[in-house]
C-alpha cells in the first residue's frame, strides 16, 4: 500500500479537510528504500522466466518521472546489477538446467525509438548496430510488431549478451539534465527471443517461442523541473508525447467495458508495446516515484497510471509451431533448389559437349568471346556478373524463406479461425437447443390448455439469446483474422512476383555468361552457382533431417505414451475393483488373487521392458534411417555428377542404390500416419507432395465471411477438419494395436503387392467416405453462421460421430469422459468375474483378499514417488538459488562501460555528478495476472492451436470462455536516499 499525502495540505484547515488530495493505492508489491536490487528482481521479474522458456511472452517495463531510478532498476550498476542482468543470468541458468530435454535458441536485440529532429515521426535505432541507420516497425500478419532489419544476436552465452548490452548502452541517447545527471533521453528496449524445442517430443511435436521485452522508459518530466532549453526541451516534449500515448493506451485498456478503441499507433513505443499492454504477454509494470514534496504531482500521475494499469487484462497463450509443417516446407525448398541445380548442370553439360545453342552462334557471341579473352575489363565484368548472380540467388533464397514464414503464419491463422468457428458453432447449437426446448415446453403447455390456470414455469419469451462475450470475441477475432489473411495473401502475391522477377533476372544473367566469357570460365561460374545451391540444399536438408528424426522419436514417444495411458486405465480399474472387494469383504477366487499378486509384482518390470523395447525400435530406426532423397522432378541422374570431383555432397546423396533407398525409407517411415499420401517417405519426394502434406495436416477453412452467406461454407470446413482428424486418430489407434516388437519387424518386412492393393483400397474408401461426408455437410441448409449441426453434437452429425468413434482412447480419457460401457461393466461388482471371462471355479476355495488395501498401499508410494520425482525434476530447473546476485555482480564487474551510464559515484565528462533528486520509490504492478491456457496434466501438453488437438480444443471451447485473470493486486515501496522523507507526505 502506498499513501500519497499532499505536501500543501494544512491539517488545521478544517474547511478543506474534506477536500483532501491524500490517496491510498494498492499494488502487488511496494518497495521501500531498503529494498535491494535482488528483492526487486525476485518480486517482479524472476517469476516470468519459467513461462518464457515454455512459450509465454513477457514484458517488464520501468515507468516514472525523470531521475526516479528507472535505469537503476533495469540496468543497475556493477555492484548492484539490475533486472536485465539478473533476468538473463537466470534465463540461461534455466536453459542450462533443462538442456538435457530441451533444445534452445536465444536471440537478442536492443533498440531505442528516437525522434530525429528532421524526421517528423519517431524512428527505431539499433543499439547493437547504430550504423544501420533508422529502422522502421512492421506489423506481421499475427499483429506482432517486428523491427525490420534489426540486428539479432543469437547466443545462449550470458556473458556475450551482457557484453553486447553494455556496448549497446553506450550508444543510448543520454544527456545530463538538471533533474538527472545521467538522464536517458529515449526509451531503451531489450528484446530477448527464446525458441524451445523438446529433444523428446510426442506426436504433436511443438516448437515454442516467446519474446521477453525489458524496457527502460525515458522519464516523464516537467520542463520547469529539468530546466531544459532548445534540443533538450524538444526531446522532453517528444518523450512526453510518447508517454502520453502510452498513458492513453493504459486508460483505454483499463476502461471498465473494455470496448474502447485503443490507439497504439500514436507512437512507436505504444506500437512496440501493443502485445505487452493488451495482448499476448505477461506484463509487469514497475512504477518509480520520488518521495520529495516537489515531486508530488509526478508521483500522483505515476501512481494513477500504475493504478489503472492494474485493471488491464491480457490474454496469454503459448506460442506454438507445428514441426511437421516445417518438414514439408524444407522439403519444398530442397526440391526447388534441386531442380535449379539440375538446370545449371544441364547448362554445363551443354557447354562441355561443345554443342552451341543455335541462339548463341551469332556473331555477337563470337565477338564477345574474343573480347573476353583479350581484355582485362572483361574479367572484371565477369567478376561482376558472378557477384550479381550469387546476389540474385541469395535474394531468391531470402524470398523463399519469407514465403515459408508467410505460409506458416497462414496456417496458424487458419487454425485460429477454425477454433473461433467452433466456438461460434458451439454457441449457435446451444442456443438452438434452448430454443427448441422452450418451443417444446410451450407446445406442451398449449396442448394441456385445461391446466392453463396453473402457473406456468415456462417463460413467455424465448430464452435470452444475447451472445456471450466469448462468442462476440470469436466473431471479432474472425474479422481480424480475415484481414490478416488478406494481408498475407497480398504479401505473398508481392513476394511471388518479386521471386519471379529475380528468377527472370538470374536467367538473363546466365544467358549473358556465354557471350562474355570463355567456356572454361563459364564452367567455373556455373560450377560455383551449383556450389551455392548445394550448400543451401545441404543446409535445408540437415534441418529437415533433424526434424525427421525428431519426428520418428516423437511417434515412438506417442506409442509409449498411449500404452502408458492404457496401462493407467487398467491400473485404475484394477485398483477400484480391489477397493470394492476390500470394502465389501468379497470372496476372491484363488487364481484371481494369484493373478493379482503377479500383476503387482510384474508391474514395474513390464513397464520397463516395454519402454526399453520401444526405445530400441526408435534407436534402431534412427541408426538405419536417413532422409529419403528428393527425386529430381524431371530427368535421372546427371552424367556429369560422377565426373565432378567437387560435388562430393551430391555424389554421396545419389550413391545409394534404389534398393537401399527403399530400405532406408522403410526404416525412416514412422509407423503412425494417417493417409496414404502423407507417409513420410513420400514427403521428401517433391514439393507437390509437401503441399499435399500441408493439406493433410492442417485444417484449411475456406475464406472467411463473417456475416454474409459465405458463412455457410465455414462449418463444413470445420467438419472436414474434424473428419480428417478422426481419420488420423483412427489410423493412429490401429497402429497402436501392434506391439512394439511387431512394429520393429514391421518396418523391415516388405509389403506384398496384395497388401499394397489392400491398403490402397482401404485408403480409397476412406477418401470416398470423407468426400461424401463433406458434401453432406455442405448440403446443410443454414444461412447464419454456422449451420445448426455442429461437429460437437454427436446426435446430429455423422462427422462428429466419426470423430468420437475414432478418437484414440487416450484422448477420450484425457477429456475426462466416463469410461466406456465395457469398462464400466468391468468395474461393476456383478461382473467382477465375468469380466475376466471366468466364473468362480466350483472346486476352488475362494479367499478374502490377503492383502487388504494392497493396491492403494503398494501403489500409492510408487505413484507418489513418481509424482515427487517429476515435480522435483521440474522445480529443479527454476530453483531460486540465490546465486544470481553474486553471478550478476561478477559478470557485470567485467563491464566497465556501465560505469559511465548509471553509477552515480563515477564522474561523467570529468565532472562529479551534481547532487540531484534521488530516486525513492519503486512500485511493481503486474499489469495483469495471467492464467495460461489450461494444461493437460496427463500429457503435460497445453490446449494448443495444433489441429491434432482438436478434440481437446472442442472440449475446451465447450467449457467456456478463455481464461481471464482474476482481479490483480498491486504493490508499492519506497527506495533510495529520500526514504526518510516519507514522513513529510
Ligand atoms: N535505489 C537506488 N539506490 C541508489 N541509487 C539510486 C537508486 N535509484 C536511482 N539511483 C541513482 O539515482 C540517479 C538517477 O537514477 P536513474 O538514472 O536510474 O533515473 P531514471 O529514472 O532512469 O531517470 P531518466 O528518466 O532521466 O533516465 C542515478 O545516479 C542512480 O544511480
Amino acid at each position: 500500500m502506498v499513501l500519497l499525502k499532499d505536501p500543501l495540505e494544512d491539517p488545521d484547515d478544517v474547511l478543506r479537510a474534506h477536500r483532501s488530495r491524500e490517496k491510498t493505492y494498492m499494488f502487488d508489491v511496494a518497495f521501500d528504500y531498503t529494498a535491494t536490487q535482488e528483492e526487486v528482481y525476485r518480486a517482479t521479474t524472476k517469476g516470468l522466466i519459467e513461462g518464457l522458456i515454455s512459450g509465454y511472452n513477457a514484458t517488464v517495463f520501468a515507468y516514472g518521472p525523470t531521475g526516479c531510478g528507472k535505469t537503476y532498476t533495469m540496468l543497475g550498476t556493477d555492484k548492484e546489477p539490475g533486472i536485465y542482468v539478473r533476468t538473463l543470468n537466470d534465463l540461461f541458468k534455466a536453459i542450462e538446467e533443462t538442456s538435457d530435454d530441451m533444445q534452445y535458441s536465444v536471440s537478442m536485440s536492443y533498440l531505442e525509438p528516437i525522434s530525429a529532429l528532421q524526421i517528423y515521426n519517431e524512428m527505431i535505432r539499433d543499439l547493437l548496430n547504430p550504423a544501420s541507420g533508422f529502422l522502421d516497425l512492421r506489423e506481421d500478419s499475427k499483429g506482432e510488431i517486428q523491427v525490420a532489419g534489426i540486428t539479432e544476436v543469437s547466443t545462449i552465452n550470458a556473458r556475450e549478451i551482457m557484453e553486447l548490452l553494455m556496448k549497446g548502452n553506450k550508444q543510448r541517447t543520454q544527456e545530463p539534465t538538471a533533474a538527472n545527471q545521467t538522464s536517458s533521453r529515449s526509451h531503451a528496449v531489450l528484446q530477448v527471443a527464446v525458441k524451445q524445442q523438446s529433444r523428446c517430443r510426442d506426436i504433436l511435436q511443438e516448437v515454442r517461442f516467446a519474446r521477453l521485452f525489458m524496457i527502460d522508459l525515458a522519464g516523464s518530466e516537467r520542463a520547469a523541473q529539468t530546466q531544459n532549453r532548445g534540443q533538450r526541451l524538444k526531446e522532453g516534449a517528444h518523450i512526453n508525447r510518447s508517454l502520453l500515448a502510452l498513458g492513453n493506451c493504459i486508460n483505454a485498456l483499463s476502461e471498465k467495458n473494455g470496448n474502447k478503441y485503443v490507439n497504439y499507433r500514436d507512437s512507436k513505443l505504444t506500437r512496440l508495446l501493443k502485445d505487452s499492454l493488451g495482448g499476448n504477454s505477461r506484463t509487469v509494470m514497475i512504477a518509480h516515484i520520488s518521495p520529495a514534496s516537489l515531486a508530488f504531482e509526478e508521483s500522483r500521475n505515476t501512481l494513477t497510471y500504475a493504478d489503472r494499469a492494474k485493471s488491464i487484462r491480457t490474454r496469454v497463450k503459448r506460442n506454438l509451431l507445428n514441426v511437421s509443417y516445417h518438414i514439408a516446407q524444407y522439403t519444398s525448398i530442397i526440391s526447388e533448389l534441386r531442380s535449379e541445380i539440375q538446370r545449371l548442370r544441364n547448362k554445363i553439360a551443354d557447354q562441355a559437349s561443345g554443342q552451341p545453342n543455335p541462339d548463341r552462334t551469332d556473331i555477337r557471341h563470337v565477338q564477345a568471346e574474343v573480347q573476353a579473352h583479350s581484355t582485362q575489363q572483361s574479367r572484371a565484368e565477369m567478376e561482376q556478373l558472378r557477384e550479381q548472380l550469387i546476389e540474385a540467388f541469395r535474394q531468391q533464397m531470402e524470398i523463399r524463406k519469407h514465403l515459408m514464414e508467410l505460409d506458416n503464419t497462414n496456417m496458424e491463422i487458419q487454425i485460429d479461425t477454425s477454433k473461433h468457428l467452433l466456438t461460434i458453432a458451439d454457441w449457435e447449437q446451444e442456443r438452438s437447443r434452448h430454443c427448441k426446448k422452450w418451443q417444446g415446453e410451450r407446445r406442451k403447455e398449449s396442448f394441456h390448455k385445461d391446466d392453463s390456470e396453473k402457473d406456468s414455469d415456462t417463460p413467455e419469451s424465448p430464452p435470452d439469446s444475447t451472445e456471450p462475450q466469448e462468442v462476440a470475441m470469436a466473431r471479432e477475432n474472425l474479422v481480424t483474422l480475415m484481414t490478416d489473411q488478406k494481408k498475407i495473401s497480398k504479401q505473398k502475391a508481392g513476394l511471388e512476383r518479386q521471386l519471379g522477377e529475380l528468377r527472370e533476372r538470374a536467367r538473363r544473367l546466365e544467358e549473358l555468361l556465354p557471350r562474355r566469357v570463355s567456356s572454361d570460365e563459364q564452367r567455373e561460374v556455373l560450377g560455383l552457382l551449383c556450389k551455392v545451391h548445394e550448400l543451401e540444399i545441404e543446409n535445408a536438408e540437415m534441418q529437415s533431417h533433424a526434424l525427421l528424426k525428431d519426428n520418428v522419436i516423437r511417434q515412438k514417444d506417442a506409442v509409449v505414451q498411449r500404452f502408458e495411458q492404457h496401462r493407467q486405465l487398467c491400473h485404475e480399474i484394477i485398483r477400484q475393483q480391489r477397493r470394492f472387494i476390500d470394502d465389501h469383504n468379497l470372496l476372491v477366487p484363488p487364481h484371481l488373487q494369484e493373478l493379482y499378486e503377479l500383476y503387482i509384482r510384474d508391474l514395474d518390470e513390464r513397464n520397463l521392458s516395454r519402454v526399453v523395447a520401444l526405445d530400441k525400435v526408435a534407436i534402431h530406426t534412427l541408426k538405419e534411417g536417413s532422409l529419403p532423397k528428393i527425386a529430381l522432378p524431371s530427368r535421372g541422374r546427371d552424367p556429369l555428377q560422377e565426373l565432378d570431383s567437387d560435388q562430393e555432397s551430391i555424389r554421396t546423396l545419389g550413391s545409394e542404390t534404389r534398393q537401399e533407398r527403399v530400405k532406408v525409407r522403410r526404416h525412416t517411415l514412422p509407423p503412425i500416419l494417417p493417409e496414404p499420401d502423407s507417409d513420410n517417405n513420400r514427403v521428401f519426394k517433391s514439393s507437390t507432395h509437401a503441399k499435399q502434406m500441408k493439406k493433410s495436416v492442417v485444417m484449411t477453412p475456406p475464406p472467411i465471411h463473417i456475416s454474409g452467406h459465405g458463412n455457410r461454407e465455414l462449418l463444413p470446413s470445420a467438419l472436414e477438419g474434424a473428419l480428417s482428424y478422426s481419420l488420423l486418430s483412427h489410423s493412429v489407434s490401429s497402429h497402436l494395436d501392434s506391439s512394439p516388437e511387431s512394429s520393429e519387424h514391421g518396418t523391415e518386412a516388405p509389403l506384398t503387392p496384395k497388401e499394397r492393393q489392400q491398403i490402397l483400397r482401404g485408403m480409397h474408401s476412406i477418401v470416398v467416405k470423407s468426400a461424401r461426408r463433406r458434401s453432406k455437410a455442405l448440403e446443410i441448409d443454414a444461412l447464419r453462421l454456422p449451420p445448426p449441426p455442429s461437429p460437437l453434437d454427436p446426435k446430429n452429425n455423422k462427422s462428429s460421430l466419426s470423430l468420437s468413434e475414432a478418437s484414440p482412447k487416450g484422448l477420450v480419457l484425457r477429456r475426462g469422459r466416463q469410461p466406456s460401457p465395457e469398462l464400466r461393466h468391468a468395474t461393476s461388482d456383478d461382473n467382477l468375474s465375468s469380466s475376466t471371462g471366468e466364473g468362480p471355479a466350483p472346486n476352488s476355495t475362494w479367499t478374502r483378499p490377503r492383502n487388504r488395501q494392497a493396491m492403494p498401499r503398494n501403489n500409492a508410494p510408487r505413484e507418489q514417488d513418481f509424482e515427487a520425482r517429476r515435480r522435483k525434476r521440474r522445480s529443479r530447473s527454476f530453483e531460486v538459488t540465490g546465486q544470481a546476485l553474486t553471478q550478476g555482480k561478477s559478470t557485470s564487474q567485467r563491464f566497465r562501460p556501465l560505469d559511465s551510464t548509471s553509477d552515480p559515484h563515477l564522474h561523467i565528462n570529468g565532472q562529479p555528478p551534481a547532487p540531484l533528486l534521488r530516486p525513492q520509490y519503486r512500485v511493481a504492478a503486474h499489469l495483469s495476472k495471467v492464467r495460461p491456457s489450461p494444461i493437460n496434466h496427463q500429457t503435460g501438453s497445453v490446449a494448443d492451436t495444433s489441429l491434432a488437438n482438436l478434440p481437446a480444443q472442442l472440449s475446451n471451447l465447450k467449457r467456456g470462455p478463455q481464461t481471464r485473470h482474476p482481479q490483480p493486486v498491486l504493490y508499492v515501496t519506497t527506495t533510495g536516499a529520500g526514504g526518510q522523507r516519507i514522513r513529510k507526505h
